[in-house]
Order: C-alpha cells, then sequence, then structure tokens
C-alpha cells in the first residue's frame, strides 16, 4: 500500500516531529511516499513547479492519503482537495488546541473521514483501525 503523508511546512513546522513518529508508525502499513514531511530540513534544490508536480504525481500513486491538519497549510488543503477529485480515500487527523478546531471545510466535508485526537497513542489507535481494513 502506497500511503501519501501530507502535513504542514510553509504553513509552520511546529508539528514537524509529531509527522516524524506518525511517519514511522504508517512504515508498518506501507510504503510511506512523502518521508521528507517529517523533517525539519527543507529541500532548497528543488522549484515550487518542481515540488508540486511531484506530490501531485505521488498524490496519484498514493492507495490512502493521511493528511494531519492541526497546523492550517494551503498545501495540505490543496493536496486535499486534489485527492478528492481522484477519489482517494483519505483521512484526516487533528488535535483542538485553545478550543481552535480545523477548518469547517475540512470536518464539514462527507468525502473525509476526520478524526480528532489528543495524543500520540490515540493517533496510532485511529491509523490502526482505519488502514487495517484498507
Ligand atoms: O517543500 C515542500 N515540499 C512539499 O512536499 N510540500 C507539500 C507536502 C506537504 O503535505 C504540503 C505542505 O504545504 P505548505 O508548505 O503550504 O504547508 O505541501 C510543500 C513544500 C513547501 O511548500
Amino acid at each position: 500500500m502506497k500511503i501519501y503523508f501530507s502535513g504542514s511546512i510553509r504553513g509552520g513546522q511546529q508539528d514537524t516531529d509529531l509527522y516524524a513518529e506518525l511517519i514511522q508508525e504508517l512504515k508498518q502499513y506501507g510504503t510511506v511516499l512523502t518521508e521528507h514531511i517529517g523533517s525539519k530540513t527543507i529541500d532548497t534544490t528543488m522549484t515550487d513547479q518542481e515540488i508540486h508536480d511531484r506530490d501531485v504525481m505521488w498524490v496519484k500513486e498514493s492507495d490512502v492519503v493521511i493528511a494531519e491538519v492541526t497546523v492550517p497549510s494551503l498545501g495540505v488543503g490543496y493536496e486535499i482537495g486534489r485527492a478528492i477529485d481522484m477519489k482517494k480515500p483519505i483521512i484526516c487527523l487533528y488535535r483542538t488546541i485553545n478550543g481552535k478546531s480545523t477548518s469547517a471545510m475540512i470536518r464539514g466535508c462527507s468525502e473525509l473521514q476526520c478524526f480528532e485526537y489528543s495524543n500520540i497513542s490515540k493517533a496510532k489507535e485511529i491509523l490502526k483501525t482505519q488502514l487495517k481494513t484498507k
């Protein structure tokens, strides 16, 4: 199974360590195409167009998209929209921080499976339940 993991980069990298742990967990279910999202080092050798085209190709190739949407990111929202058009199964994970929840455009979308979680163990449980059937 090919997994496209989506998480904020230019939207803010405060959750990068959490993404790295989720990516590590996801590796037991298949190949994670986007391991770089769990690293704070940004590749400066690629142009924006190269990043965009590579990532859209990976979304196309993927069997499932997992998006951590707590940190608002234009790129993550865009990838989710493209993945919906491609009819991919999409799981969105988010935490509520200081009473602030994620966008209604994500939580209110019936084509997404959205799950709120409070800590990494809960996120792993959600992934286990959701991915064992895929
Ligand atoms: O350098 C990058 N590499 C990359 O793969 N992305 C993709 C993957 C992430 O899921 C998403 C993050 O978008 P943003 O940078 O707008 O937060 O976009 C985004 C950037 C920078 O925008």
